[in-house]
């Protein structure tokens, strides 16, 4: 069990709060607080001096001058505290989202996207919480609880006994109420966090929802999140709606103890009128720390299973990089030897005893049913996961051994549905590259691409912003920005996941063009699922449950793999009958 103190206190560290601000801000409390403790003992002054029929003018313009003092001081030390608060989100998130763009891509397998996103905005925000307005209240709430027993013990020790019993009398009934509270704040933030998630899934799968006309169960699933929702708001606000009167009753009883007892001390010549109001301005002074700390210690479990999931994340182990290259990267013979692999998640084995030889020049075309392990093979090259068994080795040597940095950057990959990242064509186009490409380089990349002509006659040519997932632009387009970008970054190894989705044949033909030229003298490696595509390649495996069942040229397969022959059968000439009626596989 990791100690959630010790979290708390290295992430806060973490966010390198300015130790000046911070003196700053705790010099500024003082003040503010000093302000606040003096001014009833200012206000006894007054009023006895009135009853002694003295001039108090200067002993007004005191007050005021105090008040107004106290107040300024306050607001400065909030100021700087909420500035160092900030501070330490602002760090906490880069630090969060740095650490979790470093992490394997096996560890996104385990946790979702949205449970991630929850870390960095909502768990990040309680940290923020707590180190802002909680630290504030904590800070200026234990100075002036302090300041005014000890000025009230200097007044009258009897007189603060009554007081102090009557205050922590209100507190024995409010404490509890308001950890009730707390326990229901946080399954408020829960359901409120399931909301989000939920309509976060619905809207980014919209065609799906609309493709199914699901929109009425949508609606339905949505609404008995937000009734739950509202039914817990509800017992919130009942509990607030009661708890304010108990608040209210317990000063009330509390000032009406204190006058009591003080007056009839007045009657007795111990005490000064002006005594006994200080003592009525000091339960205030007494009350609203107590309340404050009520709180913080709320917040503070809060932020102590915020920090520990975030600090769960940081001990994650990054992604392997060693720091320096053995060799040059470049026209080298990328072999698979004995690879096996098996997904953390799933203990199954996805591939089995693979051996493949990819030459520089060649195209080679992996084939097989759906869930054969083609896209697995992918994932190896790029190293988002190791092989859990043999060696992927490029010129004789383990790609483990390259810079993660420089071996992604010699590999080029086109995802079968050509992701667009939020910006605009150009940033699409060169996205992800270091070097500064000049306009004439983008639009030459682009006229390779067979993308200029639609990118010209977008609104903002180059400039256009493309929304979201790139919804603004077709799937041939999209993945002719994806080539585009290819052709800048100019991979010596080209991976490329083909389109399933059917394409009209223009654009295929635009889009097929557009390949054969970036394809020209590089190690082309491609999940095929067009006829064209594999006709074309120099070899192809043909993956079987993960194993490698059959290689060679097309023709060479037609003739000597049974299945390679009915799955081009089944799925390039759709429009015969299949000629056959059992599974591949
Ligand atoms: N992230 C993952 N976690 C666990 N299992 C996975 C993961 N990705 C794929 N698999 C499993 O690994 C097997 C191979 O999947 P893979 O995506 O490599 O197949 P594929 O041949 O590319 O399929 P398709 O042609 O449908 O894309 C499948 O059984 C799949 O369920």
């Amino acid at each position: 069990m990791r100690n959630k103190w010790i979290d708390l206190w290295s992430l806060i560290r973490a966010g390198r709060p300015s130790i000046v601000m911070l003196a700053v801000s705790i010099f500024s409390a003082l003040i503010s607080v000093a302000g606040t403790l003096w001014f009833p003992l200012q206000t006894q002054r007054i009023i006895d001096g009135l009853g002694l029929g003295n001039n108090i003018s200067t002993e007004i313009i005191l007050l005021i001058v105090t008040l107004v003092g106290a107040s300024v001081f306050s607001a400065i030390s909030a100021f700087f505290l909420a500035k160092v608060g900030h501070r330490i989100v602002a760090e906490l998130r880069c630090v969060l989202t740095l650490k979790m763009l470093k992490l394997p891509i096996a560890s996104f397998d385990k946790v979702g996207s949205g449970e991630r996103i929850s870390r960095v905005v909502r768990d990040c925000e309680s940290i923020s919480e707590l180190t802002t307005n909680q630290a504030v209240n904590l800070v200026t709430g234990l100075l002036l609880l302090s300041g005014s027993i000890v000025v009230l013990v200097l007044l009258d020790v009897r007189l603060t006994i009554t007081l102090l019993g009557s205050i922590i009398a209100a507190f024995t009934v409010m404490i509890p109420v308001s950890f009730l509270l707390d326990g229901l704040s946080r399954k408020v933030q829960d359901r409120a966090a399931r909301l989000s998630d939920l309509l976060n899934h619905i809207f980014s799968e919209i065609r799906l929802v609309k493709a199914f006309t699901a929109e009425t169960r949508e609606s339905q699933r949505c609404q008995r999140e937000i009734e739950d929702l509202r039914r817990l708001g509800m017992r919130v606000s009942t509990i607030n709606v009661a708890l304010e009167p108990i608040i209210s009753l317990a000063m009330t009883v509390a000032i009406i103890v204190i006058l009591i007892s003080g007056a009839s001390r007045v009657a007795r010549g111990e005490i000064t009128i002006g005594t006994l109001t200080a003592f009525i301005l000091y339960i205030f002074n007494v009350a609203t720390p107590l309340a404050q700390l009520t709180n913080f210690s709320a917040e503070l479990q809060t932020a102590k299973g915020a920090s520990s999931r975030i600090q769960e994340i940081l001990a994650e182990v990054e992604e392997f990089t060693p720091v320096s290259s053995p060799v040059n990267l470049s026209g080298q013979i990328l072999e698979f030897r004995n690879v096996a692999f098996s997904y953390v998640t799933d203990q199954r084995a996805v591939l089995v005893d693979i051996n493949m030889c990819f030459k520089p020049g060649t195209t080679t075309a992996l084939v097989g049913v759906s869930g054969s392990g083609k896209t697995t093979i992918l994932s190896l090259i790029e190293r988002f996961y190791l092989p859990t068994k043999g060696e992927i080795l490029y010129g004789n040597i383990s790609i483990s051994e390259f810079p993660l940095q420089l071996w992604r950057g010699k590999i080029g990959y086109v995802a079968q549905n050509a992701p667009i990242m939020p910006g605009s064509v150009r940033d699409n186009i060169t996205y992800g590259l270091d070097i500064e490409f000049t306009n004439q380089q983008v639009i030459s990349a682009a006229e390779r691409a067979g993308a200029l002509d639609f990118i010209e006659r977008m609104p903002h040519g180059f400039e256009t912003l493309l929304i979201e997932q790139g919804n603004n632009l077709s799937g041939g387009q999209r993945q002719r920005i994806a080539i585009a970008r290819m052709f800048l970054r100019d991979p010596d190894i080209l991976i490329l996941d083909e389109a399933t989705s059917n394409l009209d044949s223009e654009t295929e033909y635009q889009v097929k063009s557009a390949l054969d030229a970036l394809m020209r003298d590089r190690t082309n490696i491609i999940v095929a699922h067009r006829l064209s595509t594999i006709m074309d390649a120099d070899q192809i495996y043909f993956l079987d449950s993960g194993r490698i069942s059959g290689v060679g040229t097309h023709h060479e397969l037609l003739t000597s793999h049974i299945y390679y022959a009915r799955l081009v059968e089944r799925q390039f000439q759709k429009r015969k009958e299949p000629a056959f009626t059992e599974p591949i596989s």
